[in-house]
């Protein structure tokens, strides 16, 4: 039976080396507290790093044997790697910049190198496992690579990918400079998901302007695949913190935890050590709150967990002092021999004692700067069993989004922090209890399976949509079936499309003329009174006329503007306006002048600005700010805008290839066609064929057409053999 395999660079479990042999713990983290409780299912697998650097190779395989008991498979990485892949590139670069620290990040090419190198590794780790059918769910910033890798190796696979921290926004994002390899990686997968709607909108933003890929309706067309884009707001097991409240073990420490802070507020805060948590404001606040309401002192306290996390990266120990220093101050300058205003933990705990804590707490103060959920505060209403409770959230975590009855603060307002613990504390006991119930029933339907069900829900709904585009190699049997009917058939439609199809691309658009060969396949064809060959072209009605005039062919010119049967004149589809063209043409002026190599191409209902001989780097950036810019003007005044090979193209909205060839299939009886193209602009007429007609698709993109062939020597071939 197909399996999903689950991959993060750290598994749920950590392995610990202690005096009487290896131990195993929960690992810390949203990510692995989330997963773990649902990865066992089947026999599904979970592929990632165990925490620990082991010298020997006996250790591996005792570890690699114990945890496969348990459905894990360790990768190992060695001493360096975890320097320059997890402490360097993943957490001094990636994670700063993601979090909007980018003032932190650290750009070494030494890093980057091994985070290649790691996510190959974990690659290959996938290999072992994998086999046909399975689903491939690829989890964070670690392993950004890791899904183009896959889907060099298993080009059919389902993989999906998750982000559990933000996307920034672009003018963030690029200033890596592996920006456009990173999003190459990511666009492996199928689906990409975020916990926020705006994470989601950020990366389609810079897809769009680094990769140049069209990302319209959350849906990236690569050429070959659609990926979807999509936010899932990540859920915790709401029943399993619920459940854990109730337990003997939990009620034994409430117990114990009351009878130590008799008479106490206490205000709750839970986190990794990092500066994305904002843990020295909260302290600031915290300080300033106490100051100005003298009535609390005494009366309430902070229990400030901080769990041990990254501390061999230099940030992270500075602000271990940091946090150290203010503690200090303030529980120096305010405690009194029975009170002290902070409890201050650096460890991690069991979770009987996290829910216990949670259970006391009468607030819970989380003031992220930045996190892409925070599951925390999400635990906290879990455990709120009488439904009493306040939280107080940082509007910069993902959970805001949901969790709108919280009190919403911004972490850089500390005067706002010091307004909402008064407002928490001194709360009325019903509306603490409408807000909690209220987020209650929210956090327990949004729980951590729906999140997974509605994951692999969307995953195999785009499998779906993009098995129904896949375009296939035309085969030679089906060539010989094409033969076989076209012998057969009288009324044959036959369309063509010129560059790309007939012709293979030029550097200089006007050398792409006719040469003997095609000329002759075309005569060829053309005066077979059977068929009725119409070339169907962007290109503008005097080239095209020029070129081909001569023999007995149809014409569709400016992708439909104009047309023209053999025995006939010039026609325009409907009466069009050019009027745009006073609006659109400077624009695009300016543009020429600020990029050397690129000029304009003016057609009658279309400007086009080329730009094949500009150097590819500033071309490509040019490009999607000149198309950015015209896509917002043309909303507004009927024109479409698209970019093909080297293009950028505004034309009027009504016209297309497909509106063109229907004109031809309504006005002419035919009892086969034969329809090829190559580009973006003839999907349009693959789109209006009727079911039976061969559309061959020119290149190995993915298609509206039946079928594909590699390149315009291939048609000519293909079209030699029709004429014989
Ligand atoms: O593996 P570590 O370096 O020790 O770091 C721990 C994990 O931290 C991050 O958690 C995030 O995921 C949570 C769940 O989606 C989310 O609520 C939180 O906002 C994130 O910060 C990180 O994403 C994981 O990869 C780490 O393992
Ligand atoms: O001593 C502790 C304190 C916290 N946590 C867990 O660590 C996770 C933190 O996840 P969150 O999404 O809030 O932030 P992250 O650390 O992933 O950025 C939560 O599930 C906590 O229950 C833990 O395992 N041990
Ligand atoms: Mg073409």
């Amino acid at each position: 039976m197909p399996k999903t395999i689950i991959i993060s660079n750290r598994l749920p479990i950590k392995v610990q080396r202690t005096e009487e042999g290896l131990a195993y713990e929960t690992s810390e983290g949203g990510l692995a507290t989330g997963l773990g409780s649902i990865y066992k299912q089947g026999h599904n697998v979970w592929i990632g790093w165990p925490g620990t650097y082991f010298e020997d190779e006996a250790e591996e395989k005792q570890v690699h044997d114990d945890l496969s008991k348990q459905s894990m498979l360790p990768v190992f990485l060695t001493e360096s790697e975890i320097r320059d892949y997890y402490e360097g590139f993943s957490n001094e670069t990636l994670w700063p910049t993601f979090h909007y620290f980018s003032q932190y990040a650290v750009y070494e090419d030494a890093y980057w190198q091994a985070y290649q190198t790691v996510n190959q590794k974990f690659c290959d780790a996938v290999m072992e496992a994998a086999e046909p059918g399975d689903t491939i769910w690829i989890h964070d910033y670690q392993l950004l690579l890791l899904p183009e890798l896959l889907r060099e190796e298993l080009p059919k696979s389902s993989i999906g990918f998750f982000q559990h921290i933000p996307f920034p926004s672009f003018e963030v994002f690029r200033l890596l400079p592996w920006r456009e390899q990173i999003l190459r990686g990511m666009l492996g997968a199928d689906l990409i998901g975020f916990h926020t709607y705006d994470d989601a909108r950020h990366f389609l933003s810079s897809v769009s302007r680094i990769v140049g890929l069209n990302t319209a309706q959350g849906l990236i067309d690569n050429g070959y695949r659609h990926i979807m884009v999509d936010a899932f707001p990540m859920g915790i097991d709401y029943d399993k913190y619920a459940a854990l409240a109730d337990s003997p073990e939990t009620k034994a420490k409430i117990e114990e935890y009351r009878a130590a802070l008799p008479d106490q507020k206490i205000v709750l805060s839970i986190d990794r050590l990092d500066y994305s948590k904002g843990i020295p404001q909260r302290l600031q606040a915290y300080e300033l709150f106490l100051k100005e309401h003298p009535e609390f002192l005494g009366k309430v306290t902070l229990s400030m967990l901080v769990v041990p996390s990254r501390d061999q990266v230099e940030k992270y120990r500075q602000l271990k002092e940091t946090i150290d220093e203010l503690v200090g101050r303030i529980n120096s300058s305010f405690r009194t021999i029975t009170w002290n205003p902070i409890q201050y933990f650096y460890r991690s705990f069991p979770i009987e004692e996290l829910s216990a804590l949670y259970c006391v707490a009468d607030i819970a103060l989380v003031t992220p700067m930045r996190d892409g959920m925070n599951l925390v505060c999400k635990e906290f209403i879990a455990s709120k069993l009488d439904h009493k409770g306040v939280l107080i959230l940082s509007e910069m975590a993902g959970a805001s989004r949901e969790l709108a009855d919280a009190i919403l603060i911004n972490p850089n307002d500390l005067g706002q922090i010091v307004r909402s613990l008064h407002e928490a504390l001194t709360m009325p006991e019903e509306e603490q209890m409408l807000r909690m119930e209220h987020m209650q029933d929210l956090v327990r339907r949004y729980n951590i399976h729906h999140w997974v069900e509605i994951f692999m829900n969307r995953l195999e709904y785009i499998k779906v949509k993009q098995m129904s585009m896949a375009t296939e190699y035309l085969s030679e049997e089906e060539s010989t079936q094409l033969a076989e009917n076209f012998k057969k058939a009288n009324q044959r439609m036959l369309f063509l499309d010129y560059d790309g199809t007939l012709t293979s691309f030029k550097k200089d658009p006007t050398h792409a003329f006719p040469d003997e060969e095609l000329l002759e396949i075309l005569r060829c064809l053309a005066q077979d009174p059977k068929n009725r060959l119409v070339i169907v072209s962007g290109r503008d009605r005097n080239t095209l006329h020029k070129w081909l005039g001569h023999l007995p062919v149809d014409f569709i010119a400016e992708h439909g503007v104009w047309l023209k049967k053999h025995e006939g004149e010039w026609e325009m589809l409907q009466h069009l306006s050019d009027a745009w063209k006073t609006e659109v043409r400077p624009i695009m002026e300016l543009h020429v002048s600020r990029t050397p190599g690129s000029f304009i191409e003016e057609k009658d209902f279309s400007l086009v600005w080329h730009y094949r001989k500009v150097d590819p780097t500033l071309a490509e950036l040019r490009a999607r700010e000149l198309s950015n810019y015209l896509m917002f003007m043309a909303a507004n005044i009927n024109l479409q805008v698209m970019e093909g090979d080297k293009i950028v193209e505004v034309k009027n909205v009504e016209v297309n290839k497909g509106i063109g060839t229907t004109r031809w299939l309504e006005q002419f009886p035919h009892d086969l066609i034969l329809c090829i193209g190559d580009d973006r602009t003839d999907e349009d007429m693959f789109s209006v064929m009727p079911e039976e007609a061969f559309t061959i698709k020119v290149g190995s993109a993915r298609s509206h057409a039946r079928f594909s062939l590699d390149n315009s020597q291939e048609v000519r071939k293909l079209l030699k053999a029709l004429c014989e």
